[in-house]
Order: C-alpha cells, then sequence, then structure tokens
C-alpha cells in the first residue's frame, strides 16, 4: 500500500518531526506539535520517485484529461516537474503571490485559458496554498480539476476551504496512515501518539500540549 510505504519514508528519512513542547508554527499561523518537512524527500532519488509514480496514479485515476502540471512554490515545484516529465505534460509554477519586479508574474510558464490543469502539492494543511495556485490558475482561465499532494494532515478546516473553493484534492498518503506507522515501527510512545491524536481531534484547542 503506497500509503503505507510514504508514510514509512518519511519517517525513515526524518522528514517528520515531533516538537510537542516546543510546538512549530506553520505557514496558516497554525500551532502544531508536528512538521513535515517533504522537501528533504528531494534528496532521495528512490523515494521521490516512488512520489512521482503515486502522483501520476492520483491524476490518471482522478483527473482524466489533465494537460497540464502546476507546482506550487516552492515545495510542490520539483515534484511537478518529476509527474510532468513522467507523464509528458507541460508544467508551470504558480507563485504565492505575483512577483514585485520583473515581469510580475504570478504563474510561471505557460498556463493558457480553457487548459485543464491539476495542481501538484507537497502538503496540505488549511489548503490555503494549493487554493492560492488554484485561484491565480482560475483568474489565467484555466479549468481547474483539483489538487494532488504527498501529504494531507486531514483537517476540518482545510477539507472545508477546499470544499468551498470546489476544489477535489488527493493525497498519497495522510495523517492518520502516518501516526498508525510511527507507532507501529516505534517512532513514538504512547504518550506522544496521545499528544498527536487529542491536537489532531481539535488543533484549535491547546489542551493537547497537557495531553
Ligand atoms: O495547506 P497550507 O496551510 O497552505 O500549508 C501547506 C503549505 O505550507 C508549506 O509551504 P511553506 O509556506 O512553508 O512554503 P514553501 O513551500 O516555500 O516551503 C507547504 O509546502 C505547503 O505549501
Ligand atoms: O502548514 C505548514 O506550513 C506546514 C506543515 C508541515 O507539516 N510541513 C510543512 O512544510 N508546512
Amino acid at each position: 500500500m503506497l500509503k503505507q510505504t510514504i508514510a514509512q519514508h518519511l519517517l525513515e528519512i526524518k522528514a517528520v518531526y515531533l516538537q510537542p513542547n516546543d510546538p512549530f508554527t506553520w505557514s496558516s499561523g497554525m500551532k502544531a506539535p508536528i512538521y513535515c518537512d517533504n522537501r528533504l524527500t528531494l534528496s532521495y532519488p528512490t523515494i521521490r520517485q516512488d512520489i512521482a509514480r503515486g502522483l501520476q496514479q492520483l491524476i490518471e485515476e482522478h483527473f482524466p484529461g489533465t494537460e497540464l502540471v502546476a507546482g506550487t512554490a516552492t515545495a510542490g515545484i520539483a515534484h511537478a516537474a518529476w509527474v510532468s516529465d513522467l507523464m509528458n505534460l507541460p508544467m508551470c509554477y504558480v507563485r504565492s503571490k505575483a512577483k514585485e519586479h520583473g515581469k510580475g508574474n504570478q504563474i510561471e510558464g505557460s498556463a493558457k485559458p480553457g487548459q485543464k490543469v491539476v495542481v501538484v502539492e507537497d502538503l496540505i494543511s488549511t489548503g490555503g496554498s494549493a487554493i492560492t495556485a488554484a485561484q491565480a490558475l482560475r483568474e489565467a482561465g484555466c479549468d481547474v480539476l483539483g489538487i494532488v499532494s504527498i501529504f494531507t494532515y486531514e483537517l476540518e478546516k482545510g477539507k472545508e476551504k477546499l470544499a468551498a473553493e470546489g476544489l477535489a484534492s488527493h493525497s498519497i498518503s495522510d495523517y492518520s496512515t502516518l501516526v498508525q506507522v510511527a507507532k507501529e515501527q516505534g517512532y513514538i510512545n504512547e504518550g506522544e501518539l496521545q499528544k498527536l491524536t487529542k491536537w489532531r481531534e481539535n488543533p484549535e484547542d491547546p489542551s493537547w500540549i497537557d495531553a
């Protein structure tokens, strides 16, 4: 099962950091006991190849007819390049905001009106970055079929935001799988499991810190 394999890879290469006593601040501003640094996968050819094949499978299964692969800056760009290469499709990438010099582009590369596009993101937390990319592509006239990513935290907030934008999103692996594999393989102890479970139930409620 690719879900488990990718979760295991992320644990093996220490892409997953747990810091329940010194929470991370995410790009959305949320505090979390966990950080998943998918950027580390770039350094492992066999892992990034598994990821590219996983993204290809998701695109072929959920978004047939895809004509353009759009990576999110910055962590989605390399994976978008590899999957677009596998699928022999054009690629572009989308900045979080338009450049303030040069050509002032938010989308780099060609994205044409009517083109069927899939956004490639490395990770979905609140979905904000993927949504920003999708909105820019829609403003350029593209037909955004949806989003694929390596990993999702499966947060309600993320699901709601994506649904409100009418964006389907599919990930190779997810938080529940990661936590289960981490426990089975001894990466986390019972106390850490409890904190991670409590946090996931309600990330806004800081009482997970004392769980
Ligand atoms: O679902 P969200 O709440 O938007 O969070 C996920 C985003 O956050 C991270 O990017 P970051 O902002 O750290 O920038 P980077 O891609 O340049 O590393 C990650 O790579 C995703 O793009
Ligand atoms: O939401 C984020 O900013 C975020 C979370 C995470 O686990 N990893 C990451 O790279 N970004």
